[in-house]
């Protein structure tokens, strides 16, 4: 039987209302494919905790976390994630890309331009619908 992995996405805004998107690297599983930085759950943690921990330490900063975007179960051939996603804003320090290829801040209308992992498209979508409910 397939694993299921509990994982958590942030969708970080900034003051110009764009999105942080982070490549996933060559190395990575779902290599070259853009992603909500985060990650698993661990034992004992909430998925609040489990994103503030992931984001200190892919990206070096701390962030606050906000409202429950999507919850998406996505069946992958080796694996099933049980993506959750959230908002959140960075309060200190800058992001820097530790372990992903790179980072970028896209507004909202050009995420379609990215070649997402597909659990994440939910959450793009959800996102877009938020700007302009009449665009799906
Ligand atoms: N962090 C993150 N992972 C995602 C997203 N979408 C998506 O399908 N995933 C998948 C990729 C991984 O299989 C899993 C998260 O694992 P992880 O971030 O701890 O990454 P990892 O490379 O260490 O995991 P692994 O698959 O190599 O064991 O969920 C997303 O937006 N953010």
């Amino acid at each position: 039987m397939k694993k299921t992995v509990r994982v958590v996405g942030a969708v970080i805004y900034n003051e110009r209302n764009e999105i942080l998107c982070a490549l996933r690297s060559p190395e990575m599983s779902l290599p070259n494919l853009w992603e909500f930085p985060g990650g698993k759950m661990e034992e004992g943690e909430n998925p609040e905790e489990t994103l503030v921990r992931e984001i200190q330490e892919e990206l070096g900063c701390t962030i606050e976390v906000h409202e429950k975007i999507e919850e998406v179960h996505h069946e992958y051939p080796s694996v099933i994630v049980n993506l959750l996603t959230y908002k959140a804003k960075i309060v200190e320090g800058e992001p820097k890309a530790k372990e992903h290829a790179e980072l970028k801040w896209m507004p909202l209308q050009k995420l379609r331009s990215l070649e997402w992992a597909p659990a994440d498209i939910p959450t793009v979508e959800a996102l877009l619908k938020e700007i302009c409910p009449s665009s799906l």
